[in-house]
């Protein structure tokens, strides 16, 4: 009989972790002294032993605020477990054919993987490549990408033409220079938080910090744009806490509200900020989706000073949670505010909006900040400062931004490409980004199943799954990370050194955020992107943007090849674990109603438990979030959906280049519908304001004189309203003074009639 293990499952107990007793064969004195062995054995391991000091940089980080909110159930994944069994029976194998022919690829081109490591030179890296020649591959070659003069011109102008159309905010103050000798003591900043500022090892303040901290201090709304890894978290964290210290606190209320698109990125905000406040008492609080509700309902109850949230959770708590309100909101905070304020979160942060003070201080940070007046209009700035230490365009300038072209034949090669650069090149502190989740799982199957050390972070997987793959890459235990685009924002992984773009992303704006993940604070990255034919047109945007050379790297085919082999005849096993992980599923999904079904018998689970209201139906969202998905199946009713679903299930499996095509074609839809909505006029407005200076269309609160019935009835002349006085009361109102069903057929319908004739 096949052993759990043997079928790649875990069993709860090993075998081997147990010893086997034989019942007849030992009496039970025997037995007593074998535990009492055990418990000896036990007992020379000192129980008060601890480890004094933490060796993980990144617990502070990602240990106690997040996993102390996650649920308890904990979901382990088997993928990896499942791949190095595969590994393992494929060496078997091998050794047993006598192939010496090796999965790991990468150990062949060991050389290579330190020739290019970031923080060595151009140069360096050149010179590297050019002396392993000798290599059974041939290295890649690195090409300086020239500009084209003449089109820049042209395009410029273009570009001039495409801003003026753009009606921008009116700001009431412009800052782009700042003092580069300010120190935090010149801000006089306090105490505590000097402590804490120490406690991270920021000497000093960054450009945008040193920028931003005076103003925000003052309380003025803000608009702030810096490139990404430039410190714009403690830009805006500081100033909060500082106004926060000399705030008298009589009763516990929620001043400060911190919004965030993604829930990791709302764990990190919220490291960062008890980290900062460690000296003071100042409470904070996260409230963020995926994590423990009721933890978080109850730390919300009491009235913590500052809440870090993502919108869907924070309306969540604000429809379900006593005693919570936004009401006394005094500064509301829009990290990554250009995707706050699109159209994904719009409903949403409509609803958030309404519900926050009005006289409130806001500020909105972004790298790709937006300054156009209906990309703001929800937030109604009030007399804002423009903070733009960087173009809404620009990258960090010790980025090394770097193309590998994919030619139009060759789309198939997209894997082997990703593959051949994370075993030879770039085998660590890299992030691989995919389109979509799907891919992105694929993608750990074959790199795992070339021997690579790979985790995916994306939206299919379970909070805790999320967070754990996230510390691990972080505690370098997992050496590639494949993320979707949930990754590409405000993320700060110290130490990534490449990120790899598998297709162009959707638009420039997550181009600058995905390559944004390395180059920060100061330190030195790469991004290498795929470009094939279809995308060459954000190309020429990056290009026409860049203001550092651009370079073109050429993998010699043979090298493409011989990866694009290798997973070729990996496609067997792949299939199997994908089937594998399938028949999991739908055991655990069984399990999981029989676990169902159990606890309402033993009325465990209070089935009366009172149900969780949120400002959308749950069909309602789902119907908003298909209408926002880009896709043309997305566009089908979902039973259409599941048909064209199936119809693939009987034919052959998509090959490689149907998989690309349809990445591609996922990203140009979503950039295509991107540029529709810019030219879109924004319906959304949270409130209006008197004291609206934005530049936002001011539309002045016109004295609404409210008519009397009768002078409404005779002043309508609206389509409807003249429609009742030639056709009469309609069917409501006939119904309600009893008209209808006489059986004499009198009344308004005959009436209706007559006044026809
Ligand atoms: N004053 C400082 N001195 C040194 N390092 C700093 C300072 N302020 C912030 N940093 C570091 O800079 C890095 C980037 O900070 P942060 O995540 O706030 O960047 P960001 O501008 O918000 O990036 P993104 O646009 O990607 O969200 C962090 O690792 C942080 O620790």
């Amino acid at each position: 009989m096949a052993t759990l293990g043997h079928l790649g499952l875990l069993g709860t107990i090993d075998e081997n972790e147990v010893d086997i007793v034989a019942e007849s064969s030992e009496s039970e004195d025997e037995v007593q002294t074998q535990k009492k062995k055990k418990k000896q054995k036990r007992s020379d391991f000192n129980q008060s032993f601890s480890f004094s000091e933490q060796s993980d940089p990144y617990a502070n980080l990602y240990k106690p605020p997040a996993l102390q909110f996650t649920k308890k159930r904990l979901e382990t994944s088997t993928l990896d477990e499942k791949i190095a069994h595969v590994r393992k029976q494929r060496k078997k194998q091998k050794k047993q054919t006598g192939d010496s022919d090796d999965d790991d690829v990468e150990l062949r081109n060991g050389d290579l993987k330190d020739s290019s490591h970031v923080g060595a030179d151009e140069d360096e890296i050149e010179e590297d490549i050019e002396s392993s020649e000798e290599e059974e591959f041939k290295s890649d070659t690195i090409k300086v990408k020239e500009k084209k003069k003449k089109k820049k011109k042209k395009s410029k102008g273009l570009e001039e033409e495409e801003t003026e159309e753009a009606e921008k905010i009116q700001f009431s103050e412009n800052i782009d220079t700042y003092d580069e000798t300010l120190t935090f003591q010149d801000i006089n900043v306090s105490r505590p938080l000097m402590k804490g500022l120490a406690q991270m090892n920021f000497e000093k303040p960054t450009p945008i910090q040193a920028a931003t901290i005076p103003v925000a201090l003052m309380g003025r709304d803000i608009c702030a744009c810096a490139v990404t890894g430039s410190g714009k978290t403690i830009a805006f964290m500081l100033p909060i806490l500082e106004r926060l210290l000399y705030k008298p606190k009589e009763s516990p209320v929620t001043r400060v509200l911190i919004l965030v698109p993604t829930r990791e990125l709302a764990i990190q905000v919220h490291s960062v900020a008890k980290q900062l406040a460690q000296f003071t008492n100042i409470e904070i609080t996260l409230s963020a989706g995926g994590l423990d509700l009721k933890a978080q309902e109850a730390t919300l109850r009491l009235g913590p000073d500052v809440v870090i949230a993502t919108p869907g959770r924070l309306i969540d708590h604000l429809h379900n949670s006593p005693n919570f309100n936004l009401k006394n909101i005094e500064i509301l905070v829009l990290d990554e505010a250009d995707r706050m304020l699109d159209e994904y979160f719009a409903e949403q942060m409509k609803e958030i909006i309404n519900l926050c003070s009005r006289t409130r201080q806001t500020m909105l940070f972004s790298a790709t900040m937006s300054e156009e007046v209906k990309d703001l209009a929800a937030v109604s700035l009030k007399s804002p400062v423009r903070i733009f230490v960087n173009e809404n365009t620009d990258l960090a300038l010790n980025l090394r931004q770097e193309f590998v072209r994919i030619r139009p034949n060759r789309e198939g090669d997209r894997e082997a490409v990703v593959a051949a650069l994370v075993s030879r090149t770039f085998p660590d502190h890299t992030i691989v980004f995919i389109q979509t989740k799907v891919q992105a799982h694929r993608m750990h199957i074959v790199l795992g199943l070339l021997g690579i050390n790979v985790g995916e972070l994306h939206g299919n997987l379970s909070q805790l799954q999320r967070l754990e793959t996230l510390k691990r890459f972080k505690n370098s235990e997992i050496d590639v990370l494949l993320a979707t685009d949930l990754a590409a924002r405000g993320l700060d992984i110290e130490g990534v050194k490449t990120v790899i773009n598998f297709t162009m992303p959707n638009t420039m704006n997550h181009y600058i955020h995905r390559v944004g993940r390395t180059a920060r604070a100061g330190k030195k990255g790469r991004s290498i992107t795929l470009v094939g034919e279809q995308e060459r047109k954000l190309l020429k945007e990056v290009v026409k943007k860049a203001k550092t050379p651009l370079k073109s790297r050429i993998i010699p085919q043979e090298v493409i090849t011989k990866y694009r082999d290798k997973i070729e005849s990996l496609e067997e096993d792949i299939k199997q674990l994908f089937e594998q992980e399938k028949e999991e599923k739908e055991m655990r999904s069984m399990e999981n109603q029989v676990n169902k079904a159990q606890n309402i018998l033993e009325k465990k689970k209070e089935m009366m438990e009172q149900k969780r209201t949120w400002f959308q139906t749950h069909k309602e969202r789902m119907q908003e979030k298909a209408a926002l998905r880009a896709g043309d199946l997305n566009r089908l009713p979902s039973r259409q959906k599941k048909k064209g679903k199936d119809r693939n299930k009987g034919n052959a499996l998509p090959t490689a280049e149907d998989r690309v095509l349809n990445e591609i074609s996922k990203a140009k839809v979503y950039g295509a519908r991107a540029v529709k909505r810019a030219l879109k006029p924004k319906r959304i407005r949270a409130f209006e304001d008197d004291d609206f200076s934005s530049g936002a269309p001011s539309k002045k609160k016109k004295k609404v004189k409210h008519k009397s019935a009768f002078d409404e009835e005779l002043t309508n002349t609206g389509k409807l309203a003249l429609k009742k006085f030639r056709a009469g009361p309609s069917y409501k109102e006939r119904k309600e003074h009893g008209l209808i069903g006489r059986k004499n057929g009198k009344g308004f319908k005959s009436f209706r009639g007559k006044r026809k004739r």
